[in-house]
C-alpha cells in the first residue's frame, strides 16, 4: 500500500476544509484533502446544499418550469464543483486525494477506495472537517418504500412530484415546501413537535404558517409517524396524533428532520478524540480535539449547521495557528439566520419570546411590510419586522426580519449589533431608494416603538 507524509492532512473537502487547504498551500505548506466522492468537491453547499437548493428556489419564483430549473442547477453545480476542485488541486503544495478516510490512530488514517485501503497517510496536523448527514427516523417499511428521499434525493428527480409529503417543518423542511408549491406541486408538511417554529415570536411562526398555507401548503402538526407502505406510484404515511390514525398519500417524503455529524466510520475509536452524544467531535473554543495536532471544523463538531459558521472555523484555525490567536468559538458573537421561504424569515438575537424568558428587559420596535415602498415595487408585500433594543445602551438586542430580502437586510442589523452601534444610527442613516434596507429608517422610527 503506498504511504505518504504530509504536513497539513484535511478530511473532508467542506467550506472550512477546502478554505484551509489552498490558504495552506499558498503559505508554502504542504498540505492533502481528502474526499471520499467526487460528487462533493467543494462539499456539501455547493453541491447537495445551499446553492442548488437556492437556485431552484429562485427559478421557482420567477416562473421558470421545473425541468428547465433542474437543468439550470445541474449546470451550476458541475461548473462550482469543477471550480472547487481545480481551486485546490492546481495548487503547487496541494494533493487531492479521492478516497474515504480512516483513522488507524491517533498520527495514521488510511484511504479507501471502494471498501480497499489505498493508502496510508501520515501528517503531522489533522483537520477533521466531514460536516453532517441527514438524520433518518425509524419508520416500519421505510426500507421497502421506493419514494422516501432526502433533500439530496429530491433534488435529483427530472420530475417534481404531484404531491409531496415533508416530515420535519425546520429550515429545509420549508425551504423544500415553499420551492415545490412554487413549482405547482400539492405540499402537505408533517412535524411531530404540536408548535410551529417553537422558537420563534408567535405572531411571526402565524405569519409564517398563514402565508405557506395561503400559497397551498397542508400542515399537520403534533403528527408520529407510524409507518409507510406503497401502493402503486403512491407511498402512504400512516400518522397518528392523540391516539387517532390518519393515513396521508403522496408521490415523494422528504425526510427533513435534522441533520448529524459524520463521524460514523471515520475510526474515532483507534484514537482519543472525544465524541458527544450527538455523535460529534468534541472541541475546545480553538477548535482543537481532545487530541494534539488534531482539529474539527464544521457541522462534524455539533452547533450552528451553516456554511458561514464553517468558514468562520477557518477563520479561527487562521487565527490561532498563524494569527495573533484572538479568534475563538466564544468571541464569534450573534450569528445571523436566514430561511429561504417567500417572503424570507431572517433572525438575529434574542426574540420577545426569548427575552421575556429570560428575563431582559427591552423595547419593542415593529413594522408591517406592506409600508415598505419596495415591496409594492417587488409586489410583495407580506411580512412583518420586529427589532428588540436595550433600553439602557440603546443598542440593538436582536432582530426578527420576516420579509422580501430580509437575507440582505439582516446583514446590516449583524454587522450593527457587532459594532455595538446605537439603533438610532440605523433610524437615521441614508439608505438608497427604493430598497428593502430603508425599511430600517421606519422600523426605529418612535412611531413604531410598540408601548409595552
Ligand atoms: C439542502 C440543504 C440546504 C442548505 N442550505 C443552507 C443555506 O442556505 N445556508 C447555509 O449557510 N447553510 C445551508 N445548509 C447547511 C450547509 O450546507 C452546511 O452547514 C455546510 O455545508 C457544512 O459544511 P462543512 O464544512 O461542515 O462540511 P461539508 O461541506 O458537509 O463537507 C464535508 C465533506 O466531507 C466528506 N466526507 C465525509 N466523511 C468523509 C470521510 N470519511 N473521508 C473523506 N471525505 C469525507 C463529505 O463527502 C463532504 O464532501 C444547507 C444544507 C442542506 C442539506
Ligand atoms: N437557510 C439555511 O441556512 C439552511 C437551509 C437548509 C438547511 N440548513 C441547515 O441544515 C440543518 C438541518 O435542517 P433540517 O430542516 O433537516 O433540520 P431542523 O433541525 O431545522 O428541523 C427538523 C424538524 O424536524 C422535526 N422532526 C424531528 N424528528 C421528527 C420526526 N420523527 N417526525 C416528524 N418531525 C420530526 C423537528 O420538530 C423540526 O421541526 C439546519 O439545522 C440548518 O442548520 C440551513
Amino acid at each position: 500500500m503506498e504511504r505518504r507524509t504530509f504536513k497539513n492532512l484535511i478530511i473532508g473537502f467542506g467550506k472550512a476544509g477546502k478554505t484551509l487547504a489552498k490558504s495552506l498551500a499558498n503559505k508554502g505548506e504542504s498540505v492533502a484533502i481528502v474526499e471520499q466522492s467526487t460528487r462533493m468537491y467543494g462539499g456539501t453547499c455547493i453541491n447537495i446544499g445551499c446553492i442548488p437548493s437556492k437556485s431552484l428556489i429562485v427559478n421557482g419564483q420567477k416562473g421558470e418550469a421545473f425541468t428547465e430549473a433542474v437543468l439550470q442547477k445541474f449546470s451550476l453545480v458541475e461548473k462550482l464543483n469543477k471550480k472547487n476542485y481545480h481551486m485546490i488541486a492546481d495548487e503547487q503544495n496541494a494533493t487531492v486525494i479521492d478516497g474515504k478516510a480512516r483513522f488507524l490512530s491517533d498520527h495514521e488514517v488510511e484511504i479507501s477506495e471502494e471498501g480497499k485501503p489505498i493508502m496510508l497517510v501520515q501528517a503531522e496536523r489533522i483537520f477533521i472537517n466531514t460536516g453532517a448527514r441527514a438524520i433518518l427516523p425509524s419508520i416500519l417499511g421505510m426500507s421497502e418504500s421506493k419514494n422516501l428521499v432526502t433533500s439530496t434525493g429530491l433534488m435529483d428527480l427530472q420530475e417534481k412530484p404531484e404531491h409531496l409529503l415533508i416530515v420535519g417543518s425546520g429550515y429545509i423542511g420549508l425551504e423544500f415546501a415553499a420551492m415545490f408549491l412554487s413549482y405547482g406541486s400539492k405540499v402537505t408538511i408533517i412535524d411531530s413537535h404540536s408548535m410551529f417554529l417553537p422558537r420563534q415570536d408567535r405572531d411571526i411562526a402565524q405569519r409564517v404558517k398563514r402565508d405557506l398555507e395561503d400559497a397551498g401548503a397542508v400542515f399537520k402538526l403534533g403528527y408520529e409517524i407510524n409507518g409507510v407502505f406503497d401502493r402503486d406510484e403512491e407511498s402512504i404515511l400512516n400518522i397518528t396524533r392523540d391516539g387517532q390514525a390518519e393515513e396521508v398519500q403522496g408521490n415523494k417524503i422528504l425526510l427533513a428532520t435534522g441533520r448529524k455529524p459524520n463521524t460514523s466510520g471515520l475510526g474515532l475509536e483507534n484514537t482519543s478524540i472525544k465524541v458527544g452524544e450527538a455523535g460529534h467531535i468534541l472541541v475546545n473554543e480553538k477548535l482543537e480535539t481532545s487530541t494534539p495536532n488534531i482539529w474539527a471544523l464544521g457541522d462534524v463538531h455539533g452547533g450552528p449547521q451553516f456554511t458561514y459558521t464553517s468558514l468562520d472555523d477557518f477563520r479561527i484555525i487562521e487565527s490561532q495557528l498563524y494569527g495573533d490567536k484572538s479568534r475563538t468559538l466564544s468571541n464569534r458573537g450573534e450569528l445571523a439566520s436566514s430561511v429561504f421561504i417567500t417572503p424570507t424569515l431572517s433572525n438575529i438575537g434574542l426574540t420577545e419570546t426569548i427575552a421575556q424568558a429570560q428575563g431582559t428587559k427591552y423595547r419593542l420596535f415593529r413594522l408591517e411590510a406592506t409600508s415598505i415602498p419596495k415591496s409594492a415595487v417587488l409586489g410583495q408585500s407580506k411580512g412583518l419586522l420586529k427589532a428588540l433594543v436595550d433600553p439602557d445602551t440603546q443598542e440593538i438586542l436582536g432582530a426578527t426580519l420576516y420579509a422580501e430580502e430580509s437575507h440582505e437586510v439582516i446583514n446590516i442589523l449583524s454587522l450593527a449589533m457587532k459594532a455595538k452601534l446605537p439603533y438610532t444610527m440605523l433610524r437615521d442613516h441614508i439608505y438608497t431608494h427604493p430598497t428593502m434596507s430603508e425599511a430600517l429608517n421606519d422600523l426605529f422610527a418612535p412611531v413604531n416603538e410598540v408601548k409595552l
